[in-house]
């Protein structure tokens, strides 16, 4: 099943690369050698069951983890051994979409959105609105949903929002951990419109944590199956398709099987 990412951009060059990575809890061996290569412009699904590793492979994306071995190159640099003020600014690189949005619920959308901006640059307001519209728009969120608060929001709107966050900055790499959970199918296709959408305007590489089959099929470039530990399949969403590794078949079945 390999190499991955096929039909990723040409010009796609590497923006993240796992390399032999190696975590363990306790006497809990959860990553044993993880391999994964990630073209810049592109969408990586991280795919595998429940307590599989995924959120803790991506926590080591972003160096919220240190491993036991191995190396995590972002953009060419490898976070394991940056100390907290260069991981800073690696994680700066970063928008972030969790599964449960994570708004703060006393903003309004607009504030919310507008947050980043505001901690991290000395933009203008008219800067600040300017960028806030952008990125609603991008989302398909109309101007009169800035004065509303999340609670007001269906499920899918703030996801929505999320993204419109996280993509504030202009990141180079956004991570979704689970970002369809919980979802019914239609605002799920939204969703994936949603990741699609900044994608192809902003250029971005994004790597997705799912269960979500049918999500990991619509948006990926890439789907990486982690089963034990390890990266069993890896490929664009046909080889995944393809794959005889048998976690891979049970795990499609559940979905396929059905379709
Ligand atoms: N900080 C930690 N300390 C000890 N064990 C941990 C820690 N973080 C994760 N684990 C363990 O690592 C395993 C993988 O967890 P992880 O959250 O990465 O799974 P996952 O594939 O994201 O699962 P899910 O789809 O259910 O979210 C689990 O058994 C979990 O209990």
């Amino acid at each position: 099943m390999s190499p991955p990412a096929s039909n990723a951009p040409a010009s796609g060059t590497p923006m993240i690369q796992v390399v032999d990575l190696h975590k363990t809890f306790g006497d809990h061996k959860v990553l044993t050698g993880i391999n994964l290569t990630v073209p810049a412009g592109s969408t990586c699904v991280i795919l595998g069951g429940s307590g599989s590793g995924k959120t803790v492979l991506m926590k080591h994306m972003i160096g919220l983890l240190k491993p036991d071995r191995g190396q995590v190159i972002i953009d060419g640099e490898d976070i394991v051994p940056m100390g907290v003020e260069a991981l800073q600014k690696v994680r700066n690189k970063f928008g972030m979409v969790f599964q449960a949005a994570a708004l703060f619920d006393s903003m309004t959308v607009f504030e919310n959105v507008a947050f980043p901006l505001r901690e991290h640059t000395k933009d203008p307001e008219d800067v600040i609105r300017q960028k806030v519209r952008a990125r609603l728009d991008l989302m398909g969120l109309k101007k009169e949903v800035e004065d509303r608060f999340p609670a007001d929001l269906s499920g899918g709107m703030r996801k929505r929002v999320g993204l419109a966050r996280a993509i504030v900055m202009d990141p180079k790499v956004v991570l979704y951990d689970e970002p369809t959970t919980g979802l019914d199918p239609i605002t799920t296709d939204y969703v994936d419109e949603m990741i699609l959408a900044a994608q192809k305007e902003l250029g971005v590489t994004s790597v997705v944590i799912s269960h979500d089959i049918s999500s990991a099929f619509n948006v990926a470039d890439q789907i990486a199956f982690l089963s034990k530990g390890v990266i069993v399949a890896s490929g664009s969403p046909e080889q995944l398709r393809e794959a005889d590794h048998p976690a891979v078949k049970v795990f499609l079945e559940t979905w396929f099987g059905k379709n």
